[in-house]
């Protein structure tokens, strides 16, 4: 059920146990949402993803694009990739997020969703050039879409709307016992962006 009136309590976790999932709501207003979704759109290097799976490469029809303070490499799906330095916007959404959610971070993948029928897999985020346990911060703008985890062992699932302009964070061994994914729909035309800031181990 989505609750449209009750203020979102940050420090609520979301899963019942195994890792910790922070819901902020909102914390770019209306005129700060738009002005980052546009700048973003825009000012990103946006690429269509490539990933191998089950040895076949797939070209992905969500774009993507990988930030950091320094041109770090980062392995997934057995893709390597490499940094681009900051935007200013992204180091004014870093900062922002930082401040809330009480942590660092020193990267962040992107990825735009040109519409509700573009989404993304089942998955979790333990990839090796992550810090153990690491915080990932995620922020969204533009078209307000729904975000599951699923338990790996039991296979309860949790939803939650991401809004634009929203902060979502999943720390503590959420990415050990936990799935997420951003499912399909027919219902939602628009596109969406989706920042997660994360810390990659330095290299
Ligand atoms: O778009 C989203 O909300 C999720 C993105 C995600 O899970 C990821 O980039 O690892
Ligand atoms: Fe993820």
């Amino acid at each position: 059920m989505k609750l449209f009136d009750e203020p979102f309590d940050p420090n609520k976790n979301l899963l019942p146990y195994d890792g910790q999932v922070q819901y902020h709501g909102r914390i770019f207003n209306d005129e700060q949402s738009s002005y980052f979704y546009n700048n973003l759109l825009n000012k990103i290097e946006w690429e269509h993803d490539k990933a191998i799976i089950f040895g076949k490469e797939i070209i992905t029809k969500r774009k993507v694009a990988w930030y950091a303070q320094k041109p770090f490499s980062y392995t997934y799906s057995k893709v390597t990739k490499y940094a681009t330095p900051w935007t200013a916007a992204l180091q004014r959404i870093k900062e922002e997020v930082e401040r809330k959610s009480g942590e660092t971070y020193n990267s962040c993948l992107l990825n735009l969703y040109h519409s509700g029928e573009e989404g993304m897999a089942w998955h979790s985020d333990g990839e090796k050039d992550l810090k153990k346990n690491g915080a990932i911060a995620s922020v969204s703008f533009g078209a307000e879409r729904k975000f599951t985890f699923k338990h790996k062992d039991s296979k309860e699932k949790v939803e939650v709307w991401l809004e634009n302009g929203s902060l979502l964070v999943m720390k503590g061994t959420t990415q050990n016992h936990w799935l997420h994914r951003l499912p399909p729909t027919k219902k939602i035309f628009s596109p969406r962006v989706n920042l997660t800031f994360r810390t990659i181990v330095d290299q």
